[in-house]
């Protein structure tokens, strides 16, 4: 008989995108995100970092301060590095699984790149004005959101 101790897909995607969230070397949020196929294969994976060439010792990890001296200028958001990343120009139709809820900028590029369905894992930022734009965005594009739920089993990654 065929075990039934499994992990679901949402699971597994989920599970990857924790796993690539984790070579962020952002101090204080690392985000992941994992691009797929409507036939379940993995397109493209991301995560928060400095842009190439950029030495990531050479810029700022700050979140406060001046605002060429922090992060927020250079970031590139774990999203965008997904779509950028992905060999496919068009994802239409795909979904992504992302550690973090998207901001507005991300939002867009999602939207842009066809991408039709958006799950997220944390929502810390829900009350933000980039997230209220994000789904704003989102709702109109006809893009949607699922929230994860975790499964509660102690050997998966979880946030
Ligand atoms: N959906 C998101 C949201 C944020 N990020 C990145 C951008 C920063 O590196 C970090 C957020 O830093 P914080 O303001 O929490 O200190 O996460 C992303 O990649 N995707
Ligand atoms: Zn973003």
């Amino acid at each position: 008989m065929k075990r039934t101790d499994y992990i679901n897909w949402d699971e597994y995607f989920m599970g990857i995108a924790l796993l690539t969230a984790m070579r962020s070397k952002d101090p204080s949020s690392q985000v992941g995100a994992c691009i797929v196929s409507p036939e379940n294969k993995i397109l493209s994976l991301g995560y928060n970092g400095m842009p190439i060439g950029c030495d990531d010792d050479a810029m700022p990890w700050e979140r406060e301060g001046d605002p060429l001296d922090t992060k927020y200028m250079y970031v590139c958001h774990a999203e965008l590095n997904a779509i950028l990343n992905s060999a496919h120009n068009n994802l239409k139709g795909a979904r992504v699984y992302v550690t973090l809820f998207p901001c507005n900028e991300c939002a867009k590029a999602i939207i842009q790149s066809g991408i039709s369905e958006v799950v997220y894992y944390g929502d810390k930022y829900h009350d933000s004005d980039s997230s209220v734009a994000a789904r704003f965005m989102f709702k109109k594009a006809g893009v949607r959101l699922t929230a994860y739920t975790p499964s509660g089993r102690k050997e998966l990654l979880e946030l």
